[in-house]
């Protein structure tokens, strides 16, 4: 038996890097398209008084060979020192099972989900100069403003959050960083960040909707990030005008029977189109890359991380 290894969150946000995770997630995303993945819908435990644990178990097949893991979730909204969400992931051995490293996977849940909606951009609207809109300036709607403002050249990044005060900090957190060239602003309204923006982030998970059809450019991108079986943030209309893609069949069936209900025709996995396996839809159409988040996309990451870690020990 080898010793068990921990990677601590410090260690995982050291080692993380764009262009790397990018890589491994488009892969991911690829895999489950070719059928190199075991995995299933998560695993959802109801903890009352407004927490849950999630479980996301999975194997996938990649240049690395083959990757076992097991993402823990748990999501604490009342916490205060620590962030709402607290995640780890177990890393198996593929060939015995054994246990080779927990690895704290808070930040790794930030970054592939979004390197997947970057990824999910890259096929259905990779343009520069555009206008962002992020809905929700919580963990998922800073970490989207920084990956989507690195990959593609942005003139205007705008967020609008429920609590004003949180839109405002996170953009004099990125307006203070020099590496950004473009402006950020915080918006009032969702109908004002919405107005005239090319590529859209949603990460509230409300289960009101929040952005309607008539306040967006009929040629938008959305990354629907939030999700929960309750999540309502993007209204039905705007379901039924858009050509609608997803990460993974299996979570949709679960998750999003609601859309199914509504006669919603899932176009495919954004992994077809990386694949070349399903048409692009057509120029300057409505698009939704609709997020579950799948256990692959950590596992992927973390043998990564696992990897770096024992080259750089
Ligand atoms: N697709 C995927 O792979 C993943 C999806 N998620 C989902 O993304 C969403 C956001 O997660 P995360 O950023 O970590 O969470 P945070 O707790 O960090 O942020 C939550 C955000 O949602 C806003 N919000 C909550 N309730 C409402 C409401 N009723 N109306 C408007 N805004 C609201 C909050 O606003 P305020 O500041 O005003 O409270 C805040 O901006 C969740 O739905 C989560 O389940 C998370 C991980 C992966
Ligand atoms: O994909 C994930 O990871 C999560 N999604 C929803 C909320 C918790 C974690």
């Amino acid at each position: 038996m080898s010793a068990l290894l921990h990677i601590n969150e410090n260690r995982v946000l050291q080692l993380l890097d764009w262009d790397k995770v990018f890589h491994v997630i488009e892969g991911a995303l690829e895999s489950v398209a070719s059928n190199h993945v075991i995995q299933s819908a998560r695993s959802v435990i109801d903890l009352k008084e407004t927490n849950f644990m999630f479980v996301m178990p999975g194997k996938l097949r990649d240049d690395n060979g083959e990757t076992l893991g097991c993402k823990i979730a748990c999501h604490f909204p009342g916490n205060t020192t620590l962030p709402p969400l607290m995640a780890n992931i177990l890393l198996m051995d593929a060939l015995t099972g054994e246990l080779q490293a927990v690895i704290a996977a808070t930040g790794i849940t930030a970054w592939r989900t979004a390197a997947a909606s970057a990824v999910a951009t890259k096929y259905l609207h990779n343009e520069n100069n555009k206008i962002l809109a992020i809905i929700g300036a919580g963990a998922q709607g800073r970490i989207h403003a920084i990956c989507l403002s690195y990959f593609f050249k942005f003139k205007e990044v705008r967020v609008w959050n429920r609590n004003r005060e949180r839109a405002v900090r996170l953009v004099t957190e990125l307006s203070n960083d020099s590496k950004w060239k473009c402006s950020f602003k915080a918006c009032e309204t969702v109908q004002s960040c919405l107005s005239d923006a090319d590529v859209v982030v949603t990460t509230t998970g409300t289960d009101v909707s929040i952005v309607k059809l008539d306040w967006l450019k009929p040629s938008a991108h959305i990354n629907a990030v939030g999700v929960g079986l309750d999540c309502r943030e993007i209204d039905d209309e705007v379901y039924k005008a858009a050509n609608v893609y997803i990460d993974h069949w299996d979570g949709a069936k679960e998750e999003l029977k609601h859309l199914i209900d509504i006669g919603i025709q899932f176009k495919g996995q954004i992994g077809d189109l990386i694949r070349g396996s399903i048409k692009p839809p057509p120029k300057n159409s409505l698009t939704i890359f609709q997020s579950l988040g799948m256990a692959v996309e950590d596992c992927a990451v973390a043998r990564m991380i696992y990897d770096l870690h024992m080259q750089n020990k």
